[in-house]
């Protein structure tokens, strides 16, 4: 009786519920108007496979190797991609070779090839090489900051705000990540406060875009959802990107939640590749090939190429010896579906 009630209630509200109790075989779950949720058309991937999927590597990838990858990655669809990053490579060994891989791309038009910039050297060095665009980044977390770039986050931001006045005399497009807006290896669960803190000022300063990183990967789409709601309230949505590390398993989950708030923009690295050296326990960050195969099932448009893509990340991942992260690509390539 209350089931028919329900679904009673449900069709006085115009929506037909008849096919989904046809297709489940049962009807198992109340679906009320609040959960009906409206997703964007078309989602932007930003690529970090060659700059956050390869910086944990241990072993050093060969810079031809590096520069086969982004080709690769080039003939996917893919508008962005984070090339390298112009760090220290003391701190960060495997970028090394920046300045020779982002001069040794074939540059496909259309596409930007970004470059991670911790301060004016950073800036200079990529502006040499050719970087179309470049990104700065802080965190919400005190301790990461000191771990990641041996300062405090106001003395983060300082150095963000140089790199910023430097890029815009020179016309560079600035992108800003905030790292540890869930959870810090160090510190545990982070305020939602502090990742709007971070982000608003990050926005105020120039960059056109806030990547809010779960670097960690101890979001669900709970904590996801409250970390949003508080920093949409400072930041416009639109100016936002998500960037997921799938340690726990949940970064579609929680891209769908970002999705669902209005989010359009989505970090992701083939193959499921990366981490930050300085975040203990992170995994690689959510694979782009399930990012786009849960966008093509939900109708978003991309402009990928899937199997192209997984072709990129099926090429780094035989290049550095390793299985494939991404579930997708696991699944079509072994099983044929
Ligand atoms: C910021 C620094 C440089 C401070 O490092 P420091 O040791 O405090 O700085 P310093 O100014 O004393 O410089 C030390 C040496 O580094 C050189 N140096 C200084 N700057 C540069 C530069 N730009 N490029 C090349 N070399 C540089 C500098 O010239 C000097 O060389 P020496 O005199 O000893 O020979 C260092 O801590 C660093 O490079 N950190 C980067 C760490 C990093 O790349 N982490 C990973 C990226 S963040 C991430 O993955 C998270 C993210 C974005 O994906 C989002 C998420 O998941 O949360």
């Amino acid at each position: 009786m209350a089931l028919r009630s329900t679904l009673k209630n449900l069709r006085l509200k115009n929506l037909n519920f008849d096919r989904y109790a046809n297709v489940l075989g049962y009807f198992k779950y109340a679906v009320t108007s609040s959960s009906v949720v409206s997703l964007p058309p078309f989602v932007k991937i930003v690529e970090v496979g060659p700059r956050d999927g390869l910086q944990n590597e241990k072993e050093i990838v060969p810079t031809a190797v590096k520069i086969e990858f982004i080709n690769k990655l080039s003939e996917t669809g893919v508008k962005f991609i984070e090339a390298t990053s112009f760090v220290s490579a003391k701190w960060i060994p495997q970028m090394f070779d920046n300045a020779q891989v982002l001069q040794g791309i074939t540059r496909k038009q259309g596409i930007t090839y970004a470059a991670l910039t911790p301060n004016i050297k950073g800036l200079e060095n990529a502006m040499k090489a050719r970087a179309d665009e470049v990104a700065i980044f802080s965190a919400a977390s005190e301790t990461f900051s000191r771990k990641n770039v041996n300062c405090s986050v106001l003395e983060s931001l300082k150095r963000c705000e140089d790199v910023m006045e430097m890029a815009k005399i020179n016309n560079i497009p600035v992108r800003g990540y905030v790292s540890c807006v869930i959870g810090c290896p160090y510190e545990g669960l982070i305020k939602p406060q502090k990742v709007a803190e971070v982000a608003k000022i990050l926005c105020d300063m120039g960059c056109y875009e806030i990547s809010l990183g779960d670097t960690i990967g101890v979001g669900t789409p709970g904590t996801m959802r409250s970390m949003l709601m508080e920093v949409i309230k400072v930041v416009p949505v639109d100016k936002l990107a998500v960037h997921c590390h799938d340690t726990y398993g949940q970064a579609l989950a929680n891209i769908y939640a970002s999705l669902a708030l209005g989010v359009s923009v989505v970090d992701s690295s083939v193959a499921g590749l990366g981490g930050c050296p300085y975040a203990k326990g992170a995994s690689g960050n959510v694979a782009s090939e399930d990012v786009v195969y849960l966008l093509n099932g939900l109708n978003i448009q991309t402009g990928i190429d899937l199997n192209m893509l997984i072709d990129a990340g099926m090429y780094i991942s035989a290049a550095i010896n390793r299985p494939t992260h991404s579930r997708v690509a696991r699944a079509l390539r072994h099983c044929h579906l």
